[in-house]
């Protein structure tokens, strides 16, 4: 008759419950003082959770601090004051990876979700006067109210008013519906530059470090969504401010690497040469984007195009956006477009040739879906069903951004602890896709896991993109350009390597492998 009484349920512990991450703050600091970076981050965390289980929280790093004014480096003699970043509220840090915990943060999620600031772009972006786009905007500093946390606080309305605004030319399927004949288009040429020089070899095969053509690929094919212009990177000629610009935005990364959880007070006496490089190489990032932008402004000045010309010109079309946010966001979809999505295109191009059987199966996919997508580019969106699981597949192993951070706006219960309001919560990523009990043989690259639903499959969500109303604003146009490369790469080569071990990945800003083996693209009809 049931009349055993339910288990009362556990009490919920307090926060100073969660189990303690080892090791004093300040000799992090000088360990990546040290180490330049902390490229070994997800894997310290990932044998935290083996030790400590699956939460455990850390005294947040040097940004804890209340908003000061605070000198910035000084630039070639130019000394900057600036307030510093606003506080984040609250100084203690809490690190998951369950999927259940990711549904507790999403139902108590605000409107404005906000995630802490990345303090070197934010000091750049003060000692310029730009303005920040969705990625960094943030509450207004000073004043209670806004306050994460604080009751009634209103996180970050300018974000949403960015956010509603860019995401039916960014991320809507309308949007994708538009350019993604623009990228099949870039694809194929790759394709087809890639089997000339293919086939100019006696045996019919090329063996390359495959990396600077990705990384034009991805340039090529995001200045054509963007801003609708092609760049030539795909020819035998790259122009020189482009490959400025891969250097630029290479050196920008690096630096965030060496300059991300040292308190701005230390670096900028420690690392002032890196302050230095990295504001040089902003410099000159902000400049390459607002050429480009400069150029669609001038066009459509002149006259309104009959068809649609990308997304920054709807954008500039809509006039919702003053042309200053236009600009911010403009810069961030344009950096933000290329080592995000050129890394995974690599590194699924490496489990294909390593799983030769994956490799098949995909091309027997692609082989059947080719015609209809040659009629019709946008049906490669519902066509490549396992190539689209690939895609998921790689970035569970190799998430490019390493982890999903909230500052929660309100309490929540993780793990049965009490989590207080202001406490920024960091989902890692890495440790979330290889935990053998959310998938099966994690360190298998299994495609079909996704699409095997309830059964034997993962019932886990992909998250490589975060969660909410605040997940990657780019995540359409990363993954339109990394399935129809895939696809026209699948038609016109075998993918074969001689490495079939792990590839060791680094944290700099983004996860990378450190090293990636020579692939040989072998040309069949
Ligand atoms: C064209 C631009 C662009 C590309 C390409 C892109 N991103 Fe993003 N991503 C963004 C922006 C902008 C944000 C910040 C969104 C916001 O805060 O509103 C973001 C945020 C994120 C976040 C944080 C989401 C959250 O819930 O906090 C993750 C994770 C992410 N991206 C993953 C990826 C991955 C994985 C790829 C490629 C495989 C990728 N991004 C490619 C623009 C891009
Ligand atoms: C790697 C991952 N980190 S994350 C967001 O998860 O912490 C990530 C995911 N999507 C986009 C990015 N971006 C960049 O690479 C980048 C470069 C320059 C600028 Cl101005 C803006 C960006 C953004 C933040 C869009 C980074």
């Amino acid at each position: 008759l049931g009349t055993r009484a339910a288990p009362a349920p556990r009490a919920v512990l307090p926060f100073e419950a969660v189990p303690r991450c080892p090791g004093n703050k300040w000799m992090r600091v000088l360990q990546i003082w040290r180490q330049q970076g902390s490229e070994s981050l997800h894997l310290e965390m990932h044998r935290t959770f083996q030790e400590l289980g699956p939460i455990f929280r850390q005294r947040a790093d040097g940004r804890g601090r209340t908003a000061e004014r605070e000198r910035l480096p000084r630039l070639d003699g130019v000394g900057a004051r600036a307030r510093a970043p606003y506080d984040v509220g609250g100084t203690h840090m809490v690190h998951v990876m369950l999927p259940e915990d990711v549904e507790r943060l999403q139902r108590v999620e605000s409107p404005q979700p906000w995630r802490p600031p990345l303090d070197p772009w934010l000091a750049y972006r003060q000692h310029r006067g730009h303005k920040c786009g969705v990625f960094l905007l943030r509450p207004r500093p000073g004043g209670l109210e806004s306050q994460p946390g604080a009751p009634g606080s209103v996180n970050g309305p300018e974000w949403r008013l960015n956010r509603l605004k860019l995401n039916p030319d960014v991320l809507s399927l309308q949007a994708v519906q538009k350019y993604i004949p623009m990228v099949d288009g870039v694809a194929r040429d790759f394709s087809q530059a890639l089997r000339a020089r293919v086939l100019q070899n006696a045996r019919g095969s090329l063996t390359l470090d495959i990396r600077p053509s990705i990384l034009y690929y991805t340039v090529e094919a995001s200045s054509l969504a963007l801003f609708g212009e092609r760049l030539g990177l795909l020819g035998p000629s790259p122009s020189p401010a482009s490959l400025h610009f891969l250097q630029a935005l290479e050196a920008m990364l690096r630096s965030t690497a060496q300059l991300l959880y040292l308190p701005r007070g230390l670096s900028r006496w420690t690392s002032a040469r890196v302050w230095k490089e990295h504001f040089e190489s902003w410099d000159y990032i902000v400049q390459y984007a607002n050429e480009a932008i400069q150029r669609i402004y001038q066009e459509l000045a002149l006259g309104r195009p009959q068809h649609y010309s990308g997304i920054v010109g709807e954008l500039l079309l809509r006039a919702d956006l003053s042309p200053e946010a236009v600009r911010a966001n403009c810069i961030e979809l344009t950096a933000g477009s290329v080592d995000t999505t050129a890394y995974p295109l690599w590194m699924t191009l490496f489990e294909l040739a390593r799983n030769p059987d994956v490799q098949h199966a995909l091309r027997q996919e692609s082989r059947g879906a080719q015609a209809g997508i040659a009629e019709n580019p946008q049906t490669a969106v519902t066509e490549l069903p396992l190539l689209r699981a690939a895609l998921k597949e790689t970035l569970r192993l190799y998430p490019v951004g390493i982890s999903v951070d909230r500052q929660v706006g309100s309490d929540v219960v993780l793990q049965n602890y009490h989590i207080p309001a202001g406490t920024l919560v960091k989902v890692q990523l890495y440790s979330l896709g290889r935990n053998p009990s959310v998938f099966e043989r994690p360190e298998r690259y299994h495609p079909q896991r996704w699409l095997d639903g309830r059964g034997s499959g993962t019932r886990a969500p992909s998250l490589a993109f975060g969660f909410g109303v605040r997940q990657c604003l780019g995540r359409r146009l990363a993954e339109t350009e990394m399935l129809l490369l895939l696809h026209h790469v699948l038609n016109n080569f075998l993918v074969e390597t001689l490495t079939h071990e792990d590839v060791k990945m680094v944290y700099r800003f983004i996860m990378m492998p450190s090293t990636l083996p020579l692939l040989t693209f072998r040309a069949i009809h």
